[in-house]
């Protein structure tokens, strides 16, 4: 069998999602990011990624470059899709994570200046051709397929819960509140912006927020649509974050018992992607995580006939891992058609 080359990656938004990819592609043995476009300075950006890792030495800065055992990446100071010339770089897929160009008409940016596929870190705003999240709906992906989502974080765990538990049980209806990590579009002091709350400082508070997963859940699983409700509450955590969802059951002989039997036999058919955690464990203890979902066992308890409230937690590791796992989906597509 002939050896596959690695898959060519390019990032547009090298913040913690973008330098997590990177992070996670210079450690893996096939893929390479080789074109980086930010708006921020190539030496800050160089700074920044040796700050986070255990091996600051392992990545250089040789000119306009960022360099590591096994690529050489080209750092562009660019700010929208269009300046990209992805072509240069003979890319197989851009993952936009700036979370700015959420838009139909931004992807088709990055697909004129040369990149075959582009995914999106992030739910899109508009219609495009696939929602995928790893360990649902991958079957569903082909290789025509040109614009493309993984989802959010939070997406992504609300629907592998579900997921997970729709096999079993009956739910006539759900809400879901992620008490997350704020992120970097909040204001650490009170800062005049669009939202009333989210000008509150970030740092100081636990900050209501709407969250957008509900629109998106009946995409990915279509039996739940318009039967979940979502929101957030933002809080002063860097980083790990909790998804508190209530379910109201239809069958009254439900117990937590049985559902934490349920995600531990998921947890078992997708190792990697979804886990149980048995200890009595605090936001904290999940950074670093690789998984999608960590399903708390001691978080599930159940009010009156029909209600069982669950926890589960994830952090933005997990959903960096999951955008990869769908670059590597799309290049075996790619691979069977061209051997088909
Ligand atoms: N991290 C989370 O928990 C989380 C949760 C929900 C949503 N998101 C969204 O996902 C996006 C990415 O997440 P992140 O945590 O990596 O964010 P981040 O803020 O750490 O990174 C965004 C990066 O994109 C760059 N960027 C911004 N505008 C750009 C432009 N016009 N052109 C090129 N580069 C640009 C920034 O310089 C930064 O390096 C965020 O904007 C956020 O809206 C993140």
């Amino acid at each position: 069998m002939t050896q596959r080359r690695p898959i060519r990656v390019g990032i547009m938004g090298f913040g913690q999602t973008g330098r997590q990819i990177y992070q996670l592609a210079a450690a893996s043995d096939d893929l390479e990011v080789v074109a980086i476009a930010d708006i921020g300075k190539p030496e800050i950006l160089h700074y920044l990624l040796c700050s986070e890792g255990s091996d600051p030495e392992q990545h250089r800065l040789e000119g306009n470059f960022l360099v590591n055992h096994r690529f050489r990446a080209r750092l562009m100071e660019i700010d929208r899709p269009a300046e990209m010339p992805w072509d240069i770089f003979g890319v197989d897929m851009v993952i936009d994570s700036t979370g700015k160009y959420r838009d139909r008409r931004y992807m088709e940016d990055h697909l004129g200046n040369g990149t075959p596929r582009v995914l999106l870190r992030t739910l899109p705003t508009d219609g495009i051709d696939r929602i995928v999240i790893p360990g649902i709906n991958e079957q569903s992906a082909t290789a025509n397929d040109r614009m493309i989502s993984a989802g959010s974080a939070t997406t992504s765990a609300l629907a592998l819960l579900f997921d997970s538990l729709a096999g079993h049980f009956e739910i006539e209806c759900g809400s879901m509140t992620t008490v997350h990590a704020f992120t970097s579009d909040q204001a650490l002091q009170d800062y005049a912006g669009s939202d009333f709350r989210r000008s509150r400082s970030a740092a100081k508070n636990i900050i209501p927020n709407s969250h957008e997963a509900a629109l998106w859940l009946g995409n990915i699983l279509p039996q739940f649509d318009g039967k979940i409700l979502t929101s957030a509450l933002n809080v002063p955590v860097q980083e790990g974050c909790l998804l508190d969802v209530n379910l109201v059951l239809g069958d009254a002989s439900v117990d937590a018992d049985a559902v934490n039997e349920v995600m531990r036999a998921a947890a078992a058919a997708k190792p990697g992607i979804i886990g149980v955690a048995e200890d009595p464990i605090v936001s904290s203890d999940v950074i670093g995580s690789p998984l999608s979902l960590l399903f708390d066992a001691k978080g599930t308890i159940k009010a009156g006939n029909n209600t069982i409230k669950t926890l589960s937690w994830y952090e933005n590791l997990g959903h960096a891992s999951r955008l990869l796992d769908v670059v590597r989906l799309y290049a075996t597509l790619d691979a069977q058609k061209e051997a088909a």
